[in-house]
């Protein structure tokens, strides 16, 4: 049966769903959308469901339905801000990660709160370009609200033999992810230079999607299942993807189990405006770009993310 193909009501939370992930099964979809946005399509059609209450939420397959978008490629600009347009303002992105440690285990789930830079600057990763300036603040790249409501909501809800949930409480320490370019995985001299660093779990997707976020007033949170232990153990075979998609398809009811969780929890709160509003109006007073150097017809595209806030003449 064919879905509808619009949807007039605004939807405030979204799941973007990555390797193994490219449906929610405790959701039901009423819509499938195909978003046009200033910078392109999409990576997926953006399925909309309903709670038993009506609060829709959207869901989006970040390498696409069938995955074929490399990380490199996928079109993060267009996915937040085709989230962005309906209405988006709480974002929960599900991730598979290699481990950096030896304590967090494959199958373990990982809420991190920092984030290293490794992809190598041929990811558009801004809304913003030469014309028209801003800069968002990303010390805390992540919404520490949804963090914290993850962390004390999902610790049971997980299952399986001794599979934990680990975050910045449980850990008493910052969680560090490293996002890398790939899509060959690392070397083993750079799986051991990151854990050198302090990082936590390892992948190639969560630079840019959350700095796009960040500028679109979006409140973001990554959710990382750890599936391999990358390459830094030397006592180990390196990562391969067998590895991660084994792992991954033995534990993806528990994301399916997670995010069914959090949508019971996220729709009080993003009803109130507990969740989903602290970012709101922050790029307002972002910009640099004095409004005689503003571009034209930059300011458009800029109108598509955020209505009213820059005169367009
Ligand atoms: C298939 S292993 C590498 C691949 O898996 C992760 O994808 P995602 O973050 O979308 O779950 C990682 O970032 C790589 O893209
Ligand atoms: N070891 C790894 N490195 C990068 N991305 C990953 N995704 C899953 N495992 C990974």
């Amino acid at each position: 049966m064919s879905l509808p193909t619009e949807f007039a009501e605004p939807v405030r939370l979204a799941f973007i769903g990555g390797t193994g992930l490219y449906h929610l099964e405790s959701l039901t979809p009423v819509a499938k959308l195909t978003v046009s946005t200033p910078w392109g399509f999409p990576s997926s059609p953006i399925t909309i469901s309903k709670t038993a209450d009506g609060f829709p939420i959207a869901f989006l397959a970040r390498h696409g339905i069938h995955h074929d978008l490399l990380p490199t490629d996928v079109p993060s600009r267009a996915n937040i801000a085709a989230l962005k347009k309906l209405g988006v303002n709480t974002i929960v992105a599900f991730s598979a990660v290699g481990s950096l440690q030896q304590h967090i285990k494959p199958r373990d789930f990982v809420v991190p709160n920092q984030v290293i830079d490794r992809t190598k600057g041929n990811r558009p990763s801004t809304f913003f370009e030469h014309g028209f300036v801003a800069h968002a603040m990303f010390g805390e790249p992540f919404d520490l609200k949804l963090n914290k409501i993850i962390a004390d909501t999902c610790q049971d809800v997980l299952k399986g033999d001794n599979v934990k949930l680990h975050t910045r409480e449980t850990e008493k320490s910052d969680l560090t992810l490293i996002c890398m370019e790939g899509p060959a995985f690392s070397t083993r001299a750079e799986s051991r230079l990151y854990k050198s660093w302090g990082g936590s779990v390892i992948n190639m997707s969560c630079i840019p999607e959350s700095k796009l976020a960040r500028e679109a007033e979006i409140a973001y949170q990554m959710i990382c299942m750890s599936t391999d232990y990358d390459a830094w153990n030397e006592s180990e075979e390196p990562v391969t993807v067998e590895t991660v998609v084994g792992n991954l398809s033995a534990n993806s009811a528990n994301a399916h189990l997670v995010a069914e969780k959090l949508v019971t929890v996220l729709e009080p709160k993003i009803k109130s405006g507990e969740v989903g509003l602290d970012y709101q109006h922050s790029m307002k007073f972002s910009v640099s770009t004095k409004e005689k150097g503003r571009n034209k017809q930059l300011l458009e595209k800029m109108h598509y993310l955020f209505p009213g806030y820059w005169p367009l003449n």
